[in-house]
């Protein structure tokens, strides 16, 4: 079997709810180190999909292989320590610890604590070390001691990513990670995803064009359950069945706003 050129890869992947359809044999291959956006028209199927490779959702058929390996019907946590991380959003940070712990809570629960005490206590050192690192990776070392609670909504954000990359998982998935921010926040956190994934797959889901060209190296459109296309902007921006099913007129604003 082939498959191991990928970081992820999903072969002919469907999703049933009850009798509707509604990922219809999804195909997609990214290679280690990409940056995808995945977009399309609302109620297309992203976050089924993101579902689907995370383990939340089993498929109703199909495959999805994480560096050639099938991880589909795995639980969650499985394939977060086969090495694929997402982010669960604000609710995934505990508010009443400080950013610090937060973080080393991460790393900790990354290294999987079904251990003895002793390991964990061995472990601790490394946990301590690898926090600070992703503290000052996400620009909060002047909040290490804060409370989650009370950093602003861009620094829980932040936070956020600290802890999905955390457990030096090779893939990442992000669910529209600046939804919410502004304009300015947004550009800087762009920056933040870029320099936290070097030499990291990633994949987000977005709904902002300016985001998604700003950050993907390329572009899956997903349309009514299906790929439809998965090619750098520039080739989807000039793709006819992409502008026809979904883009022309999100394309043209991006550009309009980029000038
Ligand atoms: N657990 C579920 N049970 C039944 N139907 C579901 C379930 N989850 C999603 N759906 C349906 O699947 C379809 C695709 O939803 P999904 O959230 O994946 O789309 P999306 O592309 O992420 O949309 P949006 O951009 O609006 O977030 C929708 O019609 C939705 O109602």
């Amino acid at each position: 079997m082939s498959g191991t050129e990928y970081a992820l890869e999903l072969r002919d992947l469907r999703k049933s709810f009850g009798k509707t359809e509604i990922i219809r044999g999804a195909n997609l291959a990214v290679r280690p180190g990409e940056r995808v956006a995945v977009i399309g028209p609302n109620g297309a199927g992203k976050s089924t999909l993101f579902n689907l490779v995370s383990g939340r959702f089993e498929p109703t058929s199909g495959q999805v292989l994480l560096h050639g390996q099938r991880i589909d019907g795995r639980k969650p946590y499985e394939i977060n320590r086969m090495g694929l991380s997402r982010s669960f959003q604000i609710t995934n940070i505990f508010p009443k610890l400080s950013v610090f712990e937060n973080l080393r809570c991460g790393v900790l629960w990354s290294l999987g604590y079904r251990y003895t005490f002793f390991k964990f206590l061995a472990d601790l050192e490394d946990a301590n070390e690898r926090a600070e690192q992703l503290l000052s990776q996400i620009h909060l070392e002047r909040k290490r001691d804060v409370l989650a609670v009370n950093l602003t909504y861009a620094e829980q954000r932040a936070l956020e990513i600290g802890i999905t990359i955390g457990g030096g998982a090779g893939v990442i998935l992000l669910d529209e990670p600046t939804a919410g921010m502004s304009k300015s926040e947004t550009r800087r956190f762009i920056e933040l995803i870029k320099e936290v994934t070097v030499g990291k797959t990633l994949l987000t889901v977005e709904h902002d064009m300016g985001v998604v060209f700003g950050l993907a190296d390329k572009i899956a459109v997903v349309v009514y359950g299906e790929v439809i296309a998965f090619d750098t902007p520039e080739n989807v921006r000039a793709n006819a069945r992409v502008q026809e099913a979904y883009l022309g007129s999100h394309i043209a604003d991006a550009q309009a706003g980029a000038h």
